[in-house]
């Protein structure tokens, strides 16, 4: 097709418009007059067959084909023509040609035919003015209506202007409302926030503060010990000196008297010598007379002797003389004799008085010896008291100062314990608040908390990529956890998110506040949720025999009792009772009857039936098991007892995924009932601590027989779990507690009053992946869920005898 802007061929050869070319000319022909031709057109395929016959009619005589009708066949009608003002114009300008200058019949030919053509166009004009004349009208027609309807459109615009300004006002004011609203909202959310930033902040301090005074207390205590054990020894020590003090005292006059006694011998010896010296020189004197005596009693018997001789001479003469000499003689023998024995008695004295001489010259000497050793010995204890005097005197001096340095350590230890009185009843205070504030911030909250607890990969899993993650930002570290499926990014955020890593101590921590809020006489459920083999019996129960993995339930059992010890100093006495059940198959089996083989062991469905324990709660919201054994304990060791036979008793089996899983929810319940003597308080507890059993899809735990009763008696119980947790988030009127034993029996705890901990556990094993995400998800769900706000069950004894609420 030939474009507009190049030469056209002259009318008879123009070609009809097919829709495009329509569409050109449209674009180029100005608007008014555009109307004007357009209205002439026909649009359409319809149309193209009648364009086609009106040319035929144009183009008579001349080829159909080359004037492009295809049917051949003539029409008369020129209402299909359309005529553009170039065709106009070349219409008025066409020339009438001949073969000659002459040929007349050509021409008049020709202009016929151009006759024909004007009349064509003249008649299309007229139609054309006439269409136009009557669109003009049909369009004044319109613009009325239009004008009208534009009027009435007005005024209803006005009035909807209107309303709509006076909703605008109204929501103006609603949206003023909500902002006042908003504001109050933030400023008690800042509030809050503040609030729980001081308590934090209090939190830190007073922790701080503990340790600092725990610190100064330990060294107090140290230094105590120390001078304690210093005074001690120096007690001792001085005793011990005073001893030898008393001893060398008692020593030193003993040694006085053995002195003065050794004095007196001496004196009574030295008399004694010297009345034997008297003695001896009277003897002497005896002895030289007597010697004397004898010599001249010799001269006398030698004269005698000479006289016999001069006599026996004269016997003969003088026997009368004899008779007489005789009797002189025998006499004098007589004498002799008798000064002979004195002799011999002089000399037997004389050499007894020797001996005795000698013998007490010996004795004096050996007194002398004894004397002057005693001396020396005298002398070398004088000696030896005198050092021993100035050591105590250097004792009592030392004594002295120590005693002034044990006075002054105690002074400083009073001051010490004084401040750490302070420092305590400050603790005390402290502890006090952050309870207090704790306490607020639950009872805002008012719905059950979630912690979520990631455990470590076995040694058989983690084939494949990590699909547990943590996100790293402020807001959300050690609270988010991210859970990767099939490449897509699920997140979620809790209470608290315990990584693989994190011990036992690391999670009780987090909890033993809660723990303690029991012995403050609020009720308090701990529940581990999670699939089959995530690690629930790990942090409930844990290896009670291997201290640091202890799990919550031996923990918590720990503090209980240290902190009811330490709280004896405030006047509170505690008295507990503890149960232990599980829920197997939907029956519930207690884990502390004596006659555990007896029948009620025995399951419901093998068809022996065994106790029937039914659950009923009181006014207070405390939960009954009817016939459950329940045991007082007063240590930790009981309570391990007790939990070790109940370990024994549960009931525990090897699946697929977990080579010791646990086959039924337990149950560990401990009564706590305080009652504070000086201030007449009561307090009633109760610590709830539940080791749910694990969900697990049947495909995957490949459980057939009593093992696939057992799982689908476990996820029944779970799906009424969920159920009660769904109805709770709804806010239903109805929630379906009593569809199960386990969710009738947490009934108080989902839905009462009490302080409720849920922990969801995770297996980071990719192959666990779509139970990890329902796991999250369920948990998502109950961390939503508002339960009533905790209350604490005390009373004031002497004020009124019933259970108060405050
Ligand atoms: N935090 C952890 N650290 C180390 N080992 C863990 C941890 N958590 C779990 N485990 C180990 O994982 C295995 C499964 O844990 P556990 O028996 O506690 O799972 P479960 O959720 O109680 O399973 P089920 O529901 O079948 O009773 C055990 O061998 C346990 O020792």
């Amino acid at each position: 097709m030939a474009s507009r802007n190049q030469n056209k061929p002259p009318l008879p050869n123009a070609t009809p418009r097919s829709p495009s070319n329509k569409k050109d000319s449209v674009d180029e022909v100005p608007i008014d007059k555009r109307r004007k031709i357009g209205s002439g057109k026909m649009v359409g395929p319809a149309n193209s067959g009648r364009t086609r016959q009106a040319f035929s009619v144009l183009n008579a005589g001349q080829d159909p084909a080359a004037s492009g009708d295809s049917t051949g066949n003539g029409s008369s009608d020129c209402s299909a023509i359309e005529f553009t003002k170039e065709d106009v114009e070349s219409l008025l300008n066409e020339k009438m040609k001949g073969k000659n200058k002459f040929d007349y019949k050509g021409k008049c030919e020709q202009m016929a035919e151009y006759i024909k053509k004007l009349r064509l166009c003249i008649k299309w004009l007229q139609e054309l003015e006439e269409n136009s004349v009557l669109e003009q009208e049909k369009l004044r027609n319109m613009l009325e209506s239009a004008d009208r309807k534009c009027s009435q459109t007005e005024a209803q615009m006005k009035n909807k202007e209107g309303e709509l300004n006076s909703i605008i006002a109204e929501l103006r004011k609603n949206c003023a409302l909500l902002q006042e609203k908003l504001t109050k909202e933030e400023s008690d959310k800042l509030a809050a926030i503040d609030s729980h930033r001081r308590e934090k902040e209090a939190r830190v301090t007073a922790e701080k503060l503990r340790a600092s005074l725990a610190e100064e207390l330990e060294k107090a205590h140290h230094e105590q010990l120390s001078a304690n054990q210093k005074v001690a020894s120096l007690n001792d020590m001085y005793k011990r000196l005073q001893e030898y003090n008393t001893s060398l005292q008692q020593y030193n006059s003993k040694l006085q008297t053995e002195l003065a006694t050794a004095n007196e011998t001496l004196k009574r010896v030295e008399k004694e010598k010297a009345a034997i010296v008297e003695n001896l020189s009277n003897l002497r004197g005896h002895c030289s007379s007597l010697q004397d005596q004898l010599t001249s009693s010799r001269a006398s018997r030698d004269e005698a002797v000479k006289h016999k001789e001069a006599l026996v001479n004269e016997v003969g003469c003088l026997r009368v003389e004899l008779q007489q000499v005789r009797e002189d003689r025998d006499r004098q023998q007589l004498q002799v004799q008798t000064l002979t024995d004195d002799v011999a008695k002089y000399k037997e004295t004389t050499g007894k008085s020797s001996a005795e001489l000698d013998n007490l010259m010996i004795k004096s000497s050996a007194l002398e010896d004894t004397c002057s050793s005693q001396r020396e010995k005298i002398q070398i204890l004088q000696q030896q008291l005198a050092v021993a005097n100035d050591k105590l005197e250097r004792a009592d001096l030392s004594t002295l100062e120590i005693r002034t340095e044990y006075e002054e350590q105690k002074r400083t230890i009073q001051d010490l314990q004084s401040r750490l009185t302070e420092a305590d009843s400050k603790i005390i205070e402290a502890e006090k608040l952050r309870k207090k504030l704790h306490n607020t911030i639950l009872e805002l909250k008012g719905n059950i908390r979630v912690f979520c607890r990631v455990r470590p990969l076995l040694p058989d899993e983690g084939a494949g990529a990590e699909v547990i993650s943590y996100p790293s930002s402020l807001e959300a570290h050690g609270r988010g956890i991210d859970l990767l499926q099939s490449g897509q990014k699920h997140p979620f955020s809790f209470d608290k998110v315990f990584a693989y890593d994190a011990s036992q101590e690391d999670v009780f921590v987090e909890i033993s506040q809660l723990v303690q809020s029991a012995l403050d006489g609020y009720k308090v459920c701990i529940f581990a949720y999670g699939q089959t083999g995530s690690g629930k019996t790990y942090t409930m129960m844990g290896r009670p025999e291997t201290p640091e993995q202890k799990g919550l339930i031996p923990r918590s059992l720990e503090q209980i009792f240290q902190s009811s010890q330490s709280l004896l100093a405030q006047g509170w006495k505690y008295k507990m009772q503890a149960s232990m059940l599980e829920i197997y198959n939907e029956t519930i089996r207690d884990l502390l009857s004596t006659n555990r083989s007896g029948p009620d062991t025995l399951r419901a469905e093998n068809g022996v039936v065994g106790k029937q324990y039914a659950i009923k709660h009181d006014a207070n919201g405390n939960t009954h098991v009817s016939d459950l054994t329940i045991v007082d304990v007063c240590s930790i060791k009981e309570v391990s007892s007790l939990l070790h036979q109940a370990a024994q008793s549960r009931s525990v089996g090897k699946t697929q995924m977990n080579e010791q899983s646990s086959r039924s929810h337990f149950v560990f319940t401990l009564r706590i009932s305080g009652t504070n003597e000086s201030t007449e308080q009561q307090v009633q507890g109760v610590l709830n601590l539940i080791d749910l059993a694990g969900s697990e899809r049947l495909s995957r735990s490949g459980a057939t027989g009593d093992r696939l009763k057992e799982t689908q008696a476990i996820n029944k119980s779970l799906s009424c779990l969920s159920d009660v947790i769904f109805a709770l988030a709804k806010k239903e009127d109805h929630v379906p507690f009593r569809n199960s034993k386990l969710t009738y029996l947490l009934q108080p705890c989902l839905g009462g009053d009490s302080k409720t901990l849920m922990f969801v556990n995770i297996s980071p094993d990719p192959a666990s992946v779509g139970e990890s995400l329902c796991s999250l998800r369920f948990a998502a769900r109950v961390n939503a869920c508002e339960i009533g706000i905790p209350r604490r069950q005390m009373n004031v004894r002497s004020a009124d005898s019933r259970l108060s609420y405050g």
